[in-house]
Parts: C-alpha cells; sequence; structure tokens
C-alpha cells in the first residue's frame, strides 16, 4: 500500500448565485473530479495546476479540514476527515501565504507550544530544534517575535514548527512564494536534506516550475479538478513543447541574433527576446551569443506553468 491513495475522489460545493435582483440560483462547482494518485514514501511530488484548479481543496481533504464529496483516500494508512487528530502527528503542513505560528510570540515560545500540543518527547524535541535551527539559519531569530521577521526568516521558522514532531508527509503550498532568488535556493537545499536524509515525503503545490525543477522528480498536473499529466517534468516540457527564454541585453543594437538551438522572438532596441526548448541547457545558447556578440546582461525566464498546462491541450 502506497503512502497516500487517493481513489476516485471528488469534492463539490455549493455556491449561490445571484440571477436578477430578488433570485439566486444554487450552483454546484466541482473542484476536484474523480481523481486518482499513489505518492509512495519518499517521493518529492509536484502537484501543480493554474488557479482555480482544484490544488487547494486536494490538499484541503489530504490534511482532513475538508470531507470528501465521494471517493476514498488514505494518508499513512489514516482515513483524514475520520481521524484527523492522529493523523496530524504523521503530517507536517506549510502555507506559504499564510503562518501557523503565533504573531506576537517568539519564534521559541511558538516552537514550545507545538511541543506541548504535540506531546513531542523533551530529548527528541530539544535534537529536532538543534537540527532544525542549525539547517534552516534560525539561531539569531529565535527570541524574535514572529511579526517581526522577514518573509523568508518566517517561512523558515514555520518549517521548522511544521516538523518537529517528525511527520513522515510534508504538505507545502507555495513555500517560495515572494522570497528572493537566495531565499529560494537556500530552501530547497533543506527541503532537498530533508528527504535525502530523514526520508520525509513531500508534496508541494507552486507555480514556480524551478521548485518542481529542483526538487520533484514527479509532477502531477491538475485541471478543472481533472488530474491531466502525472509524469517527470521533462516528460510535460516534451509533451507541452514549452520554451524557455533568454532575454538578452546587447551594448548596441543589432539585426536579430542569429545562434544555433534558438529562435529570436522579438526585438526592441538593444533588447531581443530568444526562444529555445525548455528541456535543453541554455548553457551553449548563453555561450554562442556571448562568443559571437557585445552583451550587456542576460536573463533566463522559465515558461509559466499556464502556458505549459495551455500546450498540453493545443497539442
Ligand atoms: N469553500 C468553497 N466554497 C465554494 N467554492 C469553493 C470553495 N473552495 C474552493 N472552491 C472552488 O473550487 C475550485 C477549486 O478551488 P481550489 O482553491 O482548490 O483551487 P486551487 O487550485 O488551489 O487554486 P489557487 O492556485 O488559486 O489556490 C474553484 O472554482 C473555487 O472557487
Amino acid at each position: 500500500m502506497s503512502l497516500i491513495e487517493v481513489t476516485d475522489l471528488s469534492r463539490t460545493f455549493e455556491v449561490r448565485r445571484k440571477v436578477s435582483r430578488f433570485r439566486r440560483e444554487v450552483h454546484e462547482v466541482r473542484a476536484v473530479d474523480h481523481l486518482s494518485f499513489a505518492v509512495g514514501a519518499g517521493e518529492m511530488v509536484g502537484y501543480i495546476g493554474p488557479n482555480g484548479a482544484g490544488k487547494s481543496t486536494t490538499i484541503k481533504m489530504l490534511t482532513g479540514i475538508l470531507v470528501p464529496s465521494s471517493g476514498s483516500l488514505s494518508v499513512a494508512g489514516i482515513d483524514p476527515s475520520r481521524n484527523r487528530v492522529e493523523l496530524t502527528r504523521r503530517i507536517g503542513v506549510v502555507f506559504g501565504q499564510r503562518t501557523t505560528l503565533w504573531w506576537d510570540l517568539p519564534l521559541r515560545d511558538s516552537f514550545e507550544l507545538l511541543r506541548r500540543i504535540y506531546r513531542i518527547d523533551r530529548d527528541r524535541y530539544r535534537r529536532n530544534l538543534a537540527e532544525f535551527t542549525e539547517l534552516l539559519e534560525l539561531g539569531d531569530l529565535l527570541d524574535t517575535p514572529v511579526r517581526q521577521l522577514s518573509l523568508g526568516q518566517r517561512m523558515r521558522g514555520d518549517i521548522a514548527a511544521a516538523l518537529l514532531h517528525d511527520p513522515e508527509i510534508l504538505y507545502l503550498d507555495e513555500p517560495t512564494i515572494g522570497l528572493d532568488v537566495v531565499s529560494k535556493g537556500r530552501l530547497r537545499e533543506f527541503l532537498r536534506t530533508l528527504n535525502a536524509e530523514r526520508g520525509v515525503t513531500l508534496l508541494l503545490t507552486t507555480h514556480d516550475l524551478q521548485d518542481i525543477e529542483q526538487l520533484c522528480s514527479r509532477v502531477m498536473v491538475i485541471d478543472h479538478g481533472f488530474l491531466v499529466f502525472d509524469g517527470s517534468l521533462e516528460l510535460l516540457h516534451e509533451r507541452g513543447g514549452s520554451t524557455r527564454t533568454l532575454v538578452v541585453d546587447l551594448v548596441d543594437e543589432a539585426p536579430p541574433i542569429d545562434v544555433p538551438g534558438a529562435e529570436v522572438r522579438k526585438v526592441e532596441g538593444p533588447r531581443q527576446w530568444l526562444s529555445f526548448p525548455a528541456k535543453a541547457s541554455a548553457a551553449p545558447v548563453v555561450a554562442a551569443v556571448a562568443a559571437s556578440y557585445d552583451v550587456a546582461d542576460l536573463s533566463i525566464t522559465e515558461p509559466a506553468i499556464e502556458d505549459v498546462i495551455r500546450a498540453i491541450y493545443t497539442r
């Protein structure tokens, strides 16, 4: 049996819609529609989809916050909506846009409260706190009230808080949203270590394809409540035929850049946009441009998740 098993899972909501000044109609929204998948222990899976696709509804059912309308699910052998309390000991949850920490308390006090709530054994708690404080560089922040932390610091605090009770599964909802490049990199590194050394299973929702690229060997795509793709990121790019963009700022204006493996899509003064296949390495394209042109600056933009998903349908 897999660690997470979802079979034919659906969840609908009834929404009242105003149709005239005096009349409202009840309308059914099918947020998750006959969804089936399984996740094995130790996997790192990206769960992506456009806004309103049904990601949060799925995670809420997996954590026992929402009861399914139909279908079945099992997380660590537990039915989440029936045994929510038992399940909370086995899972950790981190929401990028909300904190689970106490706003006015120093980080250390929030952690101590969690120790009591989860009844974590003192030795284990001390060991985990020491390890996460070091790995997440929280040492100087433990006595700072949460409201004074920067977004990146708070996110590190939230992740430590979600892990103090040694969960087997960690759900992360947009963990890198709003973080700068350095903080994103550090956080991804930590998650990789957590998975490699403690075998924690990660299910990650994100709009940042680089989170997936750097962390997940598997990606599931949901759209309108349906699972439309389940496989590797390479296969997703291949199916979608998606491209990355190299933005080149030349020292002077020039005719469209001519290098193998990339095509110019737009020219605006000295700035040119070149596209190349997302699954290809950027290095040869960058090297070819740098070798033949006077370059002032270069940057690479990833395809938006919405574009990759749209491409699956149009192929
Ligand atoms: N409590 C609710 N009542 C009514 N409709 C809801 C409720 N929760 C979600 N929905 C609807 O269900 C659909 C799926 O929403 P969900 O929040 O799961 O999407 P999501 O993929 O997490 O989106 P986002 O990326 O924007 O967070 C949407 O149409 C949403 O409006």
